[in-house]
This record gives structure tokens, C-alpha cells and sequence, in this order.
């Protein structure tokens, strides 16, 4: 294996590195026959996301050969070439595609079994229980020390059949070190009631220990910097309260629309595909106070009392909108009142935060890609500089492209006048780490799931408390009480959304930008 060292001494130092305590996370034993199912092996994110994600891991060693199987499940009929076929093109070779890592690929896909059948039927099941002891038998497993690994790459209107036919059929016997695990992907449910109503249906059949609600977001690397930023530097301890901090925005921005996803999203928006999840977990962990420990149950704790101080959003705060086009996409309906674009102001009621807007905004078919925390600070009072006139102090955490985090302050202008810029205090990560690889979120999040780290996924009490703040907006969006704004493609989104910002307090800095600083 082409990782530089061996594999079994790379998986061990990834432990050892990690900042946690193991005390902190409990975590069992990270060895015996491990079984990895993706459920919707024939799909589009089995194949863009979680086999490269699990092909990663292979290559690094965190998946050892003569441990680890990987099974495939569908409807489509398919052997194990053909779906090896499919995926091949997704598995990146790295730099330069060099032998070795062809070898490493070609090795990789030897450990990928498919095996067809219904979501609802024992048949299908039955077999792939089959094929998965048949594995564990080869392996020397002793009964009961295995670890099934089921990732539901599907969507989850079947989730209820899938789970149970696991439940009934699949299931390892962990009454030794092993266990059974279910990753669910987003949606979870639609509103609170069929969120909840979903979550009762899994609750029946798994322990929330055995399930791991993923959120990509959670994995990204600017977002697990979260924590160690706010709680281990002293920097921003004094600074990070409603004293000092204006407004707080949390941008996502794609430079493309929904295509070939059209029939998916119209059903379900921007506000359900993006913000109620990936930007309020991003949200939870910029306002949230410091945790017990970094036990994820601690960490979660604080996670929902944040979100259980959220005041009802005010439709006035809202802005949507949708992109001129959006309705050729013959899977979207022609009388479509689903928003691709929206910027929703969320007010938190505790202590720290009373007063400070949190601007959630995101768009498809916008004219830039990019993810963003963007922290505004007050005015400096008894400014003798004229302060104001160049912008007030930003803390910035460019989440993608261009991993960064970077502070916008004034400066005296170098030279021999005493004048102000603004200028920047600039942390890039392909500058300051130029030898390390950032990891795809995927790949962090089901390593997480092997080891059992639940730190960096949703709990059912979160779950229901994002839902609960955005439940009665998408039902006015749903009843037609709420129209999105028409906006072309490639431009900034609503001129409404910017009347929004500034109402709100943001202010904007005119004639400066950020630019990437490159090698
Ligand atoms: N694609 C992406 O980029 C992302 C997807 N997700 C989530 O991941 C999950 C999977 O997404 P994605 O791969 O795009 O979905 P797909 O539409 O590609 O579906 C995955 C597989 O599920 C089976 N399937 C599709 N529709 C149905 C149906 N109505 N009933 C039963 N089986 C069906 C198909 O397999 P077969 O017919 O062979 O059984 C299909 O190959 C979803 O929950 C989605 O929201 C989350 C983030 C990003
Ligand atoms: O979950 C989703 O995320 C992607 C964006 O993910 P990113 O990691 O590229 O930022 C988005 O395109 C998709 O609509 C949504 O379902």
C-alpha cells in the first residue's frame, strides 16, 4: 500500500493525534472483520461520495484488507464488475496517478461484493446476510466480535423498510466487542412532524448509539476548527458576545443550479437542503457555550440548548428567491413556488447573544461558490482614526474553496503619511499547511462512525429543534403564503436579500476584497 508508512502504523498514529481523551469518547476496540454495506450502491452519492470516501480511507490505511469487506446493495441488477465499473472513474489515483496507487485501486475494488434486492423484502436480505457471514467466516470472526457498518445512501422514504429488514435479518450479535451501526443521510423527514414521526420508526429499531445521523458539514475541516478556535484560544474568549460582535453571517453560495437534481429539490428547497441542517450545525457551534468536555454528548448538550433558544423566525426577516430557468428542468413543476435562494435571520434569546442577528443565507445559481462564517464586530467607540470610514473589523472562516481563516482590521498605511487601510491578518491553509491533504468530510465521517465518535453527527433532540424553528416558515412556503423573488443565474441573488443584510446592521466595506493569497 502506497501510504509511506504501514498501514496498520498509520491507523494508530490517527488515534494518538486525535486531540479528544479516550476516557472522553469510550470507544471500543478498532479491530475484527469489519463489514461495510452501502445501501444505493447504484445511486449518485454512492458513487461521487461514499465509495471515494471509503477508497481514501483504504488507501490510508484505516481500512485494512484482511479486515474489512464492502458490500454494495440495490435493486439494480448489477454484478460486482459492474459496479466496480461504475465507480472506478470516481476514485481518484492522486498526484499523477502513479502505478502504485493503480494498484492500490485495483486491490480496492477486489474488496467490493454487490448484491441486488428489493428494500423490502426478506429475500434480498436473507442474501446479503449470507454474503456478509460468508465474509466473517472467511475472516476467522468470532461470533458475535463483528462490526456491520450499514450506510444508507437511499432515499428516505425507504429508510422505515430498509431498517427494519436490517433489523430482522442483519444484525450482528453484539453481545462480544462487536456491533452493528446505521448511517442515515439528509432529509431526515420533511417537517417536525414527519422528522419526528421518522425518528420514532428508526427509535423502535436501533439505540441512538447505534445511529449516526450524518450532516457532510460537520466534517468539513474549518467546521471541526470551530471549537478549538473559540475554547483554546484566550483571544476570543472576551470578545465573542453581543458587547462586541454586530451580526454573525453564515453564507452558502454554489455557482450552479439544481441540475439533475431538479425533481429532488424542488420538493424540498433551500431551506431544507441547506440551512435547517448544513448552515445551523454551523451555527450551533459559532454560538454555542463552551462544552463540560469534549465528550460528544457534552457537546451535543450545548449544541441543542442553543438551538432550543432560537425565537420564532419573523417572515418579515426573511427573503427568498428562485433563479430564472428553474422551472425548464422538466422534473420541476411548472407552478414551482420552491426557493433556491434564501437568507433567514435567526435571533438567539440567551445572555451572550440577545440582539445579534444570525444571517443565515444560501443560494443556487449564484455567480460565485463559496461557504463562509463572517463575524462583524461594532464600531469602535471614541474613534479617533476614522475607523468607520474603512470597515469595520471582520473575523472571517472561508469554509471552501480556499480553506482560510482571516481578520480585517485598519492599519496604518505603510509609508510616510499617517493615514488608515484596511488590511488582513490572514491564516490560508495552502499557504501555512502546504504538505497536508485535507480530508474530504465523507471520508472524516465515516471514519468517526468506525470508531464510534458520535461528536460530529445529529442527535434526535437536535434534530427536532432545527425542525422546530423552521417548520412554521416552510409551511407558509408550502401553503403559498411566502413567494420566492425572481433572480437571474450567475448574479448576487435578490437585491431584497442585501435590503435585508443592511436593515439587519451589516455593513458593508466597499472597495475591499479578500483574494487568495496563492504560492
Ligand atoms: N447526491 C448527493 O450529492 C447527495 C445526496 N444526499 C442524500 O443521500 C441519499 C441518496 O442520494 P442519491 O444517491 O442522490 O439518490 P439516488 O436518487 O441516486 O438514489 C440512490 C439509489 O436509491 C434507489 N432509489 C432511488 N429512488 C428510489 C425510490 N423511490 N424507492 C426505492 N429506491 C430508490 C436507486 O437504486 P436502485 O433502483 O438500484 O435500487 C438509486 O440508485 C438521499 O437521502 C439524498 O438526499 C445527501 C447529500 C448529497
Ligand atoms: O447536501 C448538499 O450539499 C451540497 C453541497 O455540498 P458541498 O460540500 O459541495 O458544499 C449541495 O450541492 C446539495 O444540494 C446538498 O444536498
Amino acid at each position: 500500500m502506497s501510504t509511506g508508512s504501514s498501514p496498520s502504523s498509520r491507523r494508530n498514529s490517527f488515534r494518538s493525534e486525535s486531540f479528544s481523551d479516550e476516557k472522553d469518547l469510550e470507544l471500543p476496540p478498532e479491530y475484527g472483520c469489519l463489514s461495510i454495506v452501502v445501501l444505493g450502491a447504484s445511486g449518485d452519492l454512492a458513487k461521487k461520495k461514499t465509495f471515494p470516501a471509503l477508497f481514501n480511507l483504504f488507501r490510508q490505511g484505516f481500512l485494512q484488507p484482511n479486515e474489512v469487506h464492502i458490500f454494495g446493495y440495490a435493486r439494480s441488477k448489477l454484478s460486482d464488475d459492474d459496479l466496480r465499473e461504475r465507480i472506478r472513474g470516481y476514485l481518484s489515483l492522486g498526484k499523477g496517478g502513479s502505478s502504485e496507487h493503480a494498484e492500490d485501486l485495483s486491490k480496492f475494488l477486489q474488496l467490493i461484493k454487490y448484491v441486488s434486492g428489493s428494500y423490502d423484502s426478506e429475500d434480498g436480505f436473507l442474501l446479503l446476510n449470507k454474503e456478509i457471514s460468508e465474509h466473517e467466516i472467511a475472516k476467522n470472526s468470532q461470533p458475535g466480535s463483528s462490526r456491520r457498518l450499514f450506510y444508507l445512501a437511499l432515499p428516505p422514504s425507504v429508510y422505515p423498510s430498509v431498517c427494519k429488514m436490517i433489523r430482522k435479518y442483519c444484525m450482528n450479535q453484539y453481545d462480544l466487542t462487536g456491533w452493528t451501526r446505521i448511517v442515515v443521510e439528509k432529509p431526515f423527514g420533511k417537517d417536525l412532524n414527519s422528522a419526528e414521526e421518522l425518528s420514532a420508526q428508526l427509535g423502535e429499531l436501533f439505540d441512538e448509539q447505534q445511529l449516526y445521523r450524518i450532516d457532510h458539514y460537520l466534517g468539513k475541516e474549518l467546521v471541526q476548527n470551530l471549537l478549538v478556535v473559540r475554547f483554546a484560544n484566550r483571544f476570543f474568549m472576551p470578545l465573542w458576545n453581543r458587547d462586541n460582535i454586530a451580526n454573525v453571517q453564515i453564507v452558502f453560495r454554489e455557482d450552479f443550479g439544481t441540475e439533475g437534481r431538479g425533481g429532488y429539490f424542488d420538493e424540498y428547497g433551500i431551506i431544507r437542503d441547506i440551512i435547517q441542517n448544513h448552515l445551523l450545525q454551523v451555527l450551533c457551534l459559532v454560538a454555542m457555550e463552551k462544552p463540560v468536555s469534549l465528550k460528544p454528548e457534552h457537546i451535543r448538550d450545548e449544541k441543542v440548548k442553543v438551538l432550543q433558544s432560537v425565537l420564532p423566525i419573523h417572515n418579515e426577516e426573511v427573503v427568498l428567491g428562485q433563479y430564472e430557468g428553474y422551472k425548464d428542468d422538466p422534473t420541476v413543476s411548472k407552478d414551482s413556488n420552491t426557493p433556491t435562494f434564501a437568507t433567514v435571520i435567526l435571533r438567539i434569546h440567551n445572555e451572550r447573544w440577545e440582539g445579534v442577528p444570525f444571517i443565515l443565507k444560501a443560494g443556487k445559481a449564484l455567480n460565485s461558490r463559496k461557504a463562509e462564517i463572517r463575524v462583524q464586530f461594532k464600531d469602535v467607540p471614541g474613534d479617533i482614526f476614522r475607523c468607520k470610514k474603512q470597515g469595520r473589523n471582520e473575523f472571517v472562516i472561508r469554509l471552501q474553496p480556499s480553506e482560510a481563516m482571516y481578520m480585517k482590521l485598519t492599519v496604518k498605511k505603510p509609508g510616510l503619511e499617517m493615514s488608515t487601510i484596511q488590511s488582513e491578518l490572514d491564516l490560508s491553509y495552502g499557504l501555512r499547511y502546504q504538505d497536508v491533504v485535507i480530508p474530504e468530510a465523507y471520508e472524516r465521517l465515516i471514519l468517526d462512525t468506525i470508531r464510534g465518535d458520535q461528536q460530529h453527527f445529529v442527535r434526535r433532540d437536535e434534530l427536532k429543534a432545527a425542525w422546530e424553528i423552521f417548520t412554521p416558515l416552510l409551511h407558509d412556503i408550502d401553503d403559498g403564503k411566502l413567494k420566492p423573488l425572481s433572480y437571474k443565474p450567475g448574479s448576487r441573488g435578490p437585491a431584497e436579500a442585501d435590503e435585508l443584510l443592511s436593515k439587519a446592521g451589516y455593513v458593508q466595506t466597499h472597495g475591499y476584497i479578500w483574494i487568495p493569497p496563492t504560492l
